[in-house]
């Protein structure tokens, strides 16, 4: 893989694939949905209160870590289900260690939210 020449077309259907799990992730993931409109909500208050650019800053991080994370948890269930139905510790450990990422990016859009909108 390494060795393969550059070729513009497949760096152009890359980034096909990334945009389809984008996709993916809004059409099928409930999750994805409420952080989605918890996105859209953020972003129209920062323009309603004029938040500043530093501000801004840490609404775009908290935004963009939050949906890393939750397409990181979704990829890793995606994969211990097509590994596995059947009950397996490991397979718990990971999707509970995934879904814990979600939680910790998630309290920390909230808190960011707090400290921007509110404090
Ligand atoms: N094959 C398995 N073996 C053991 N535990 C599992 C297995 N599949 C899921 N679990 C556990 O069952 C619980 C629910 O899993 P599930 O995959 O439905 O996650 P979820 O977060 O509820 O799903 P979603 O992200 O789609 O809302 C979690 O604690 C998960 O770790």
């Amino acid at each position: 893989m390494k060795n393969k020449k550059f070729s513009l077309r497949e760096r152009v259907n890359s980034f096909k694939y990334a945009f389809n799990g984008l996709k993916i992730l809004l059409l099928e993931e409930h999750n994805a949905r409420i952080h989605s409109l918890a996105a859209i909500v953020a972003i129209a208050l920062g323009f309603i209160l004029k938040i500043s650019h530093r501000e801004w800053l840490w609404i775009m991080l908290a935004i963009a870590l939050v949906f890393t994370t939750e397409m990181i948890n979704t990829a890793i269930e995606t994969i211990c289900d097509e590994i596995t139905t059947e009950s397996r510790p490991g397979i718990k450990k990971a999707k509970d260690v995934a879904a814990g990422a979600v939680l910790v990016t998630a309290v920390f859009a909230l808190l960011v939210a707090l400290f921007v909108f509110v404090l």
